[in-house]
């Protein structure tokens, strides 16, 4: 296998009785970059999701993660290996605060690690430190006394992004994370995503192109269940075939 690619999928089949919602998928994600799964309503790309992270069992092919089998992995094992999907793992609690959402996050990953970690007073106050670090990384820096239920949408995004980060994942996969956002908002997250893949591959699903535009190494673009197109924006958007089958029109990819 290629070292540059930290997941990948041969032939990736999942049928619903009798339905085929992907079909054949090869996807090749390389490390260190930014991949972003595109497509029509119902093209698959939450399927495609669901499958590389386990929470649904193939029904053909492989999923391979840093080279190594994964097709019959648990979900939580995936995790544990690096690859975390944003909501898996990061329900917030909506009447906890900022600060204590995260340092419950930070929590649960090193009780896994470490147990006997807790005893010490030292590190409780390191735990602080790093999930202050956190919130500043996502911008919510001075809300660390805010409760999540009083966040605006994009803010409770953020710190989803937050929780998320704790469990340092090497990849991250993010469904959405425009949806429902307003302008300001999607400025911050696209800033926050960008400044997140220095250190780490992400692939997403979105549907907002201007930002799949402006952040992705590599599109992927599914139709029916199948790999209709791949490569970046600009190689993508001129395939003819992609403007007609994505939005019905040749004009449609231009933002
Ligand atoms: N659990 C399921 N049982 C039966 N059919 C399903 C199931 N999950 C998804 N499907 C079907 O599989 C197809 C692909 O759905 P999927 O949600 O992956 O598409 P999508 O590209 O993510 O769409 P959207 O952009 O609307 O979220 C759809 O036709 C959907 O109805």
């Amino acid at each position: 296998m290629d070292a540059d690619l930290v997941l990948e999928t041969r032939g990736l089949t999942k049928e619903f009785r009798g339905f085929i919602a992907v079909k054949d998928v090869d996807l090749r994600v390389r490390r260190g970059t930014i991949h972003a799964l595109i497509g029509p309503n119902g093209a698959g790309k939450t399927t495609v999701f669901n499958l590389v992270t386990r929470f649904l069992p193939t029904s053909g092919g492989r999923i391979l993660y840093k080279g190594r089998d994964i097709t019959a992995t648990r979900p939580a094992e995936v995790a544990r290996l690096g690859m975390v999907r944003s909501f898996q793992i990061s329900a917030v609690f909506p009447h906890l605060t900022v600060l204590e959402n995260v340092r419950i996050a930070l929590q649960n990953r090193l009780t896994r690690d470490t147990y006997r970690f807790w005893k010490s007073e030292r590190c409780l106050d390191r735990l602080n430190d790093r999930a202050l670090d956190l919130i500043e990384s996502v911008g919510l820096g001075g809300s660390e006394q805010q409760k999540a239920t009083d966040l605006s949408y994009g803010r409770k995004r953020a710190l989803e992004v937050a929780t998320t980060l704790a469990l340092d994942p090497e990849v991250m996969l993010l469904d959405e994370p425009m949806a429902g956002m307003g302008h300001e908002d999607i400025g911050r997250i696209t800033a926050l995503i960008r400044r997140l893949a220095k250190d780490r591959t992400v692939l997403m699903v979105e549907h907002n192109l201007s930002v799949v535009a402006d952040l992705s190494d590599t599109i992927t673009v599914l139709q029916r269940g199948q790999v209709l197109a791949e490569g970046s924006y600009a190689e993508i958007s001129r395939d003819p075939q992609v403007r007609q089958a994505y939005m019905g029109s040749a004009d449609a990819m231009s933002h």
